[in-house]
């Protein structure tokens, strides 16, 4: 933290979205930026030498969820990068640029249904209880958070999903409550390390909740560079807070976190 105050120029201040800048939510779709975030980020932006969001999301659903009605959101943060779907894509400018989806996501979407069904797991769109798919273009993810039993359904999961993810060619992410089928090749980690060479980093702060957050957090470490890893706490992940400098109490943490740095680089 010192080094990023005696040389905002030379910072690079890294989020993840979901449960870091977004609270968690029941339903994926439902998630939205923490308003004291997104002005946080908007002051940070105009301070540091770079604002980057390294998520699990297609870029531009991070952009959508950050806006903040009648309020400055993510994508008035000066300078913001985002680099969705943990680094396959990139968003800068108002622009999305993407690799094609892999092959096997085809197979993925097409197996889905008759897998969940084969185990006795419910689709859910609504109230009723039950497991949610999420089809992210390149990747999807089995949501078990509004399922009856959320772990039990998760446990249910792994090993089919393991098998259709190699039989696919893809590779199986874990997180909240939410197990995905991605392109195997890119984490949060590699994305975090290219940005920070791209920018000439002379310092680094990460901030994340979940499990593909510890690539990023590995990223600060291996980066050589003064860092600081900062973990949004939550009773469901205990992994990152035993690696992390510091630990917030979830997005309002990570929120007033922002704005004491951008406070501390503004001056008097
Ligand atoms: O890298 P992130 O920005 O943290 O994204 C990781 C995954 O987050 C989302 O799922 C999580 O948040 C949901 C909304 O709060 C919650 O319902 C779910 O239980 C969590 O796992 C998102 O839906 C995934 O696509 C992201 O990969």
């Amino acid at each position: 933290m010192a080094a990023i105050k005696a040389d905002p120029a030379g910072a690079v201040i890294g989020l993840d979205f979901d449960g870091t800048l977004a609270p968690i939510v029941p339903d994926p779709a439902d998630a939205r930026v923490d308003p004291h975030a997104a002005s946080a980020l908007v002051r940070l932006g105009g301070l540091v030498g770079a604002v980057v969001l390294v998520t699990g999301r297609p870029a531009a659903t991070a952009i959508a969820y950050g806006a903040v009605p009648g309020g400055p959101g993510l994508a008035d943060v000066p300078g913001l990068v985002v680099l969705g779907q943990y680094g396959l894509e990139r968003w800068e400018a108002g622009q999305v640029t993407s690799p094609p989806p892999p092959p096997g996501v085809d197979r993925v979407r097409a197996e889905l249904p008759g897998l969940l069904a084969a185990l006795g797991l419910t689709l859910t769109g609504g109230e009723e209880p039950g497991v949610t798919i999420e089809d992210k273009g390149r990747a999807l993810a089995v949501h078990t958070r509004r399922a009856a039993d959320p772990e039990a359904a998760l446990r249910a999961l792994r090993e089919p999903l393991a098998k259709l993810a190699a039989e696919s060619g893809m590779q199986v992410e874990p997180g909240r409550l939410v197990l995905e089928l991605r392109p195997a090749g890119m984490d949060k980690g590699h994305a975090l390390s290219a940005f920070l060479a791209e920018r000439g980093a002379r310092s680094v702060l990460f901030a994340g909740d979940d499990l593909g957050d510890l690539a990023a957090f590995e990223a600060v470490r291996l980066s050589g560079l003064p860092g600081v890893t900062v973990c949004s706490a939550s009773l469901e992940v205990a992994a990152l807070a035993q690696r992390a400098d510091l630990i917030v109490d979830g997005p309002a943490g990570v929120a007033a976190l922002l704005s004491a740095l951008a406070g501390a680089l503004s001056g008097p």
